[in-house]
């Protein structure tokens, strides 16, 4: 993925939901943002492959994914997509670090598990089992086993959202160090409008 330009055009159907929904965005750092049940989940379930398209075409970073019209639709599996989700989803029968190597890849140049410890502050909570950890300490989790995978696009969604005000206010750090470090087109979803200036390049609003 090398030319950062997302394109967009779908039609969304869930139940009695059925949108279109329309993206075009140079930045590497993409918000979206709008009113609660827009669509802004089902787009990022569209792009990593868990929710057809009725019609139209998703292309990330200058790679079609989804092409109705011309017959593509490249398997979940083989989109490389690293997904966080508002509540971690770790595996609570595992310590940390197995959750952090569930899923990992191999990849010359990527990041190592020393690259995602020392990113993430995660070194002190190697042997820890999933109990007990804070909402803070389970989201950094869920971005070094993201990162872990090699993926070339990390799906945000709602990252901060579970956290209070001074948690929110710490982890924002380490996503803008997974922004820097990484150098991976992003696709970010928030209600907060200051955690999205913070983060994102640009920013998409869904009409109501
Ligand atoms: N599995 C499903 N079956 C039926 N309808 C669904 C399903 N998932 C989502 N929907 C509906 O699709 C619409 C869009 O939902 P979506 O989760 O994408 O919105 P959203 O903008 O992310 O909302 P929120 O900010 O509340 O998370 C909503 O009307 C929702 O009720």
């Amino acid at each position: 993925m090398s030319d950062v330009v997302h394109s967009i055009d779908v039609t969304l159907r869930r139940g009695s939901f059925e949108r279109r929904l329309r993206i075009e965005s140079d930045a590497r750092v993409l918000a979206l943002v709008g009113a609660s049940g827009s669509g802004k989940t089902s787009v990022l379930h569209a792009v990593a492959g868990l929710l057809r398209p009725a019609r139209g075409h998703i292309a990330i970073a200058g790679e079609t994914l989804f092409d109705a019209a011309r017959g593509v639709d490249v398997a979940p599996h083989r989109r490389r997509i690293g997904y966080v989700f508002q509540d971690g989803r770790l595996f609570p029968h595992l310590d940390v670090r197995r959750n952090l190597l569930y899923g990992a890849r191999s990849n010359a140049g990527g990041f190592t598990l020393d690259d995602v410890a020392a990113l993430l502050a995660l070194g002190p909570l190697m042997q820890r089992r999933i109990t007990g950890l804070s909402g803070g300490e389970v989201q950094r989790i869920a971005l070094g086993r993201a990162l872990l995978s090699q993926p070339r696009l990390l799906l945000l969604d709602e990252p901060l959202s579970m956290l209070d005000p001074d948690r929110r206010e710490e982890l924002l750090p380490y996503l803008q160090g997974v922004r820097d470090e990484s150098g991976l087109p992003m696709i970010y979803v928030s209600h907060a409008a200051d955690e999205v200036a913070r983060i994102a390049q640009d920013v998409h609003r869904f009409d109501d």
